[in-house]
């Protein structure tokens, strides 16, 4: 995925984001930081295709976006999974944790194998069958969290982005779910972009960590490889 001259925002006369560029290449995970309010999320969001920067390109396989949002073609949308911070704001709360990780593989057309696909995403991200049936006021953030992290890897992403996914986590479920993103990712080959405040942690799990500021009338990205060799992710 390349992100090349974005400037993106909520207001065309105030930018968030002013030419900032990113790029990953297949099977890197990056890690993005800065100070709170600097646009980490926006472009989080605009990777992700939801969100069209007034500036700039995506390109996703070396092929540019064609849209943002609704707009966004199916293959491209799908190519990329996203994984918010808040689960509970991010799940439909009428739907069942199974229906949950299911509702992508339906939604595309996948109906066939898609329960046995939903069973298997469950067990990656250590969710028992009894947890399945039901609804997000039934489990905990955590098991809510996890189904969401199942979703997304649904349709076998190209790209991973995750926005804060393990702020409201404890630790051993922070653990569990890096995990799972670093096992998909080793098998998959995908790009990882994990936005975050906690360096210490997305230090340990990216390949190279690069940190946006933002300030209104400049954005820059300065880059920092992977912390010392020994360290693991989780
Ligand atoms: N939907 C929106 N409408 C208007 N302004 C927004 C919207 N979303 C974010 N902003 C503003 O854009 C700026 C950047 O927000 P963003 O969420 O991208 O920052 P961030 O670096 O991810 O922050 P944090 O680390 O606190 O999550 C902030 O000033 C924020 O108030």
């Amino acid at each position: 995925m390349e992100l090349r001259d974005i400037t993106a925002g909520y207001d065309r006369r105030a930018p968030v984001l002013r030419g900032v560029s990113l790029s990953l290449r297949e099977g890197e995970a990056v890690g993005l930081l800065g100070p709170s309010g600097c646009g980490k999320s926006t472009l989080a969001k605009v990777a992700a295709l939801l969100h069209r920067p007034d500036a700039g390109t995506v390109h996703l396989g070396g092929e540019p976006a064609r849209g943002f949002r609704h707009r966004a073609p199916r293959a491209q949308r799908t190519a990329v999974g996203v994984v918010f911070q808040s689960p509970r704001l991010a799940a439909d709360p009428r739907l069942t944790l199974s229906a949950l990780i299911a509702e992508p593989l339906l939604a595309t057309g996948r109906k066939a194998g898609a329960a046995d696909r939903t069973r298997e995403l469950a067990r990656a991200v250590g969710l028992g069958p009894d947890l399945l049936g039901r609804r997000p006021h039934e489990v905990s953030d955590g098991q809510l969290q996890r189904a969401c992290v199942a979703r997304a890897l649904a349709l076998r992403p190209r790209v991973l982005v995750c926005d804060e996914m393990t702020a409201m986590l404890d630790a051993s479920t922070t653990a569990a779910l890096v995990a799972v993103v670093e096992d998909y990712r080793a098998r998959s080959g995908a790009a990882l972009l994990a936005v975050g405040h906690d360096r210490t942690l997305l230090e340990r799990w990216c390949d190279r960590t690069v940190e946006l500021h933002g300030g209104g009338t400049d954005s820059a990205l300065r880059s920092a490889p992977r912390a010392a060799a020994g360290t693991s992710a989780g």
